[in-house]
């Protein structure tokens, strides 16, 4: 067996991430170091090196080995009591500004029953293959990779599934290649079921973002969601109140439909953090459904999404 200086045969580029090139009776092994290689980017050079080196006459086969440290994934959950309160707009825009605070961020749509994603974040026409036998996630504009039950049902297949096949599906989201992300954002399903519960025990969050609007009933169904988290051991990193303080598009004039502050004063009640408050936006609501969400843009619509997302930051960086 013969070690050969990886600079002599291939690219700098690739030859810098090779740790031990050898080549024993035509057959070189190539040990390549992918820390920080995303899925593709691993895919690429691997392939590189295999069409390089067997090029050569002495080469007859070639294996590539990649190592790198597993990226250590947490998963932060996102819920809600009940459903249309925000949750999903909310987590797509936590994922987009979390990002921007220069996390590797990926989003899991589990709310099999109703995914919105695709639309939020505008790429419901692509659909995610499979690679040995897992997932790999679609791409979105925002640099966000997601998988969502929404790109791999047509809408309202999902709505028939059980407890167990809903189980099963939600595995298949969350152990996908998700190369180097590092913070995975996950979608949950709005309530308090099995669902829920089982994804919580299964996966374990590091920690959940609850929201809520300011209803009294919205309000006892996320102190419902808190006990959820508490029951699965997941800490919850705080509440969020969105659909606060309306502002007519005609006079400008501040009103608030569901009541105002009432998240606050729940998340006092719970001794749980309160992260902020959302207004209730047609801007919002129009962005979301044109897959634009406002955490992406400048503006102000999306700073109340920025704001929450550096306490959630911080509360990472403290937690792990
Ligand atoms: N702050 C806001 N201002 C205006 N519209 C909003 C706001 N937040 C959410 N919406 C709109 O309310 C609707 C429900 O929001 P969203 O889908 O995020 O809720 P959800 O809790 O995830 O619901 P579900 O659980 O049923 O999927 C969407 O049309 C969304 O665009």
């Amino acid at each position: 067996m013969s070690s050969i200086d990886p600079k002599s045969l291939l690219p700098a580029s690739i030859a810098a991430r090779v740790s031990a090139l050898t080549v024993k009776e035509g057959r070189a092994i190539a040990v390549i170091d992918a820390a920080g290689l995303g899925d593709s980017e691993r895919a690429e050079i691997e392939r590189a090196v295999t069409d390089i080196l067997s090029a050569r006459d002495e080469i007859s086969q070639v294996h590539v080995a990649m190592t790198a440290e597993r990226v250590q994934r947490r998963l932060i959950a996102v819920g809600s009591g009940k459903g249309g309160v925000g949750k999903s707009t909310l987590t797509a825009n936590l994922a987009i500004a979390l990002a921007g605070r220069g996390r590797k961020v990926g989003l899991v749509d589990a709310d099999i029953y109703g995914p919105s994603q695709p639309v939020i974040l505008g790429n419901q026409g692509s659909k995610p293959v499979a690679r040995d036998e897992k997932l790999v996630p679609v791409e979105s504009a925002f640099g966000i990779p997601v998988l969502s039950m929404g790109h791999l049902v047509e809408p309202g297949r999902a709505l028939a599934w059980r407890g167990p096949m809903a189980g099963n599906a939600l595995s298949q989201l969350v152990d996908a290649h998700w190369g180097d992300v590092d913070t995975l954002l996950v979608d949950l399903p709005p309530g308090t079921g099995d669902v829920q519960l089982t994804m919580l025990q299964r996966f374990k969050p590091i920690g959940a973002v609850l929201v809520s609007t300011p209803q009294d009933l919205a309000l006892i169904d996320a102190a419902r969601a808190g006990q959820l988290f508490d029951q699965a051991g997941v800490p919850v990193i705080g509440l969020v109140e969105n659909m606060a303080g309306y502002a007519c598009p005609h006079c400008g004039e501040l009103s608030d439909p569901f009541g105002k502050g009432g998240v606050e004063t729940a998340a006092a009640r719970l001794d749980l953090p309160f992260l902020g408050r959302i207004p209730l936006d047609l801007a919002i609501r129009e962005g979301s459904d044109r897959g634009k969400p406002p955490a992406a843009d400048e503006g102000a619509l999306g700073s109340p999404f920025h704001e929450i997302a550096a306490k959630v930051d911080a509360w990472i960086g403290e937690n792990s």
